[in-house]
């Protein structure tokens, strides 16, 4: 890929210095780009309150049609996408072909909404009438996470520009550079400038995005003490924000479930993209009766797969791993790890660790288990393996989850809302209901006759 330099608004006037991107697989630097200041992001606010003004104008079949083409050139570019995800983020190409779907089924889900957002009308005495419009915030801003750069960027962004908004978005400084890719594809559809733009940076410009007076709303995903600064400053500005945060997620196998499905799901709930993923399963709950069974069957299933993916014998204990291929030495790899034996006050249950490290508890009945699993400040996801279907919606209704899935773990249908419970955030992602963070609701109240004063 080369060394790139992005300077994205104009000549940097009072940037706070540069950034180097890296590729976690070798450790290279793939790129250096200019962490905006104060004076740039103002820039970047002007031009997208200029962009905001012709595209909140526009009717949503018309901004349908627009999210309807970046949505096929994401398909057309996808591999091109993909590759650029995975050396970024050290995804494997599989997995980031994967996210690149689910970004471009977003906009087409978004496109599909725009032209169906309508208000209503209520009839009042005497022929009077009023009725609501449902309109777009303003100037919106996106903060993403290192760990699905791509797809962040596009599940802030499609709803917010199908609803009439502008955005701007800041990816992770450790993930800049796919962002830059989305915002090429918006101008190609046929998004005005500066309707979506990309502002790199990392705490510092990010506060300043959230400080600026014009910006309307913040949707954030990321860690949970960067969320707390985040709502503090957006509370200042008595600015609505959407919270996606971290969690300590639980999965719950009664000994009644379908041990394979269950068994291949714990592996999808834990080691998914190197277990970088927010709503991982990672504590792992399993009936007494049957964690033997379990513990056996998730290790030879961890060891086939694993040594599937790297064609070598593999450890399954947390170590830092050297790859034989002299390019890769340079990379950062750990072995995934399964720890059985965990109580519910080791550190490694509490604590969201983000990394490939599954936690085995054992469990007797469903009251306990319930007790347990919701015995945390956490609440993102939550997942339980039974073929008792009474048992199934009972535990999902009773666990604090934003998230509950039967019998399966770790998918995303942008269908679906998408969002935690708890200190794992609010507000939501995905699905009907994200297009209410983004609309405010007018009332016109329409006298049709004489009017009277008391005075
Ligand atoms: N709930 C979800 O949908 C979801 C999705 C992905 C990741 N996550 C969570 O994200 C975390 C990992 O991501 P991370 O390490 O990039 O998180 P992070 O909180 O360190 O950073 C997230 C973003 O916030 C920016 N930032 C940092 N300090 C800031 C400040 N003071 N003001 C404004 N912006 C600031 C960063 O530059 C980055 O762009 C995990 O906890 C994971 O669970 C949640
Ligand atoms: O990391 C969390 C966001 C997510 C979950 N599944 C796909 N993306």
């Amino acid at each position: 890929l080369g060394t790139w330099n992005y300077v994205l608004v104009g000549a940097p006037v009072d940037a706070s210095g540069t950034e180097k991107a890296f590729e976690p697989a070798t450790g290279r630097v793939i790129a250096t780009f200019t962490c905006l200041g104060e004076k740039e992001v103002s820039l970047d606010v002007e031009n997208a309150k200029a962009a905001f003004k012709i595209w909140s104008k526009k009717c949503g079949r018309e901004r349908c049609q627009i999210l309807l083409e970046a949505a096929r050139i994401i398909k057309e570019r996808k591999d091109e996408i993909a590759t650029v995800e995975t050396i970024n983020n050290g995804k494997s190409i599989f997995e980031a072909r994967l996210d690149v779907d689910t970004c471009w089924q977003c906009l087409e889900y978004y496109a599909g909404l725009a032209a169906s957002m309508a208000g209503e009308h209520i009839q009042l005495p005497e022929g009077s009438f009023g009725y609501t419009r449902r309109e777009p915030l303003g100037v919106c801003v996106g903060i993403g996470a290192w760990n699905y750069p791509f797809q962040t960027a596009c599940w802030k962004s499609a709803p917010a520009l199908a609803c009439g908004n502008a955005m701007i978005f800041k990816p992770s400084p450790f993930t800049p550079v796919s962002a830059l890719l989305l915002a090429e594809i918006y101008t190609q559809a046929g998004m005005p400038p500066g309707l979506f733009n990309v502002v790199q940076g990392g705490a510092a410009t990010g506060q300043f995005l959230c400080q600026h007076q014009d910006v309307a709303k913040v949707s954030f995903t990321g860690s949970v003490p960067t969320g707390m600064k985040i709502m503090e400053m957006s509370a200042k500005g008595i600015k609505p924000v959407t919270l996606e945060l971290g969690g300590k997620s639980p999965l719950i196998i009664f000994s009644d479930c379908n041990m394979e499905n269950a068994v291949k799901r714990a592996l999808m709930a834990n080691f998914l993209m190197q277990g970088q993923v927010c709503c991982n399963g990672t504590r792992v709950f399993v009936q007494k009766e049957i964690i033997d069974k379990f513990t056996k069957e998730v290790r030879v299933l961890g060891f086939v797969k694993l040594a599937k993916e790297q064609g070598a014998s593999v450890l399954c204990g947390g170590d830092l791993y050297v790859p034989e291929d002299p390019k890769l030495k340079e990379g950062y790899y750990m072995t995934p790890c399964i720890l059985t034996n965990c109580r519910d006050d080791m550190t490694c249950v509490r604590e969201e660790i983000f990394g490939p490290v599954m936690s085995i508890l054992s469990f007797d009945t469903e009251a306990e288990v319930l007790e347990r699993a919701n015995d945390t400040t956490f609440g993102l996801a939550a997942g339980v393996f039974t073929r008792d279907i009474q048992r199934a919606h009972r535990v999902a209704a009773e666990l604090q989850a934003g998230t509950c899935y039967i019998n399966n773990y770790n998918v995303s249908p942008v269908e679906l809302p998408f969002g935690g419970y708890k200190k794992s955030g609010f507000g939501r992602e995905n699905g009907r209901v994200t297009i209410e963070y983004y609309l405010q609701l007018k009332t016109v109240c329409v006298e049709m006759g004489n009017v009277e004063s008391v005075f």
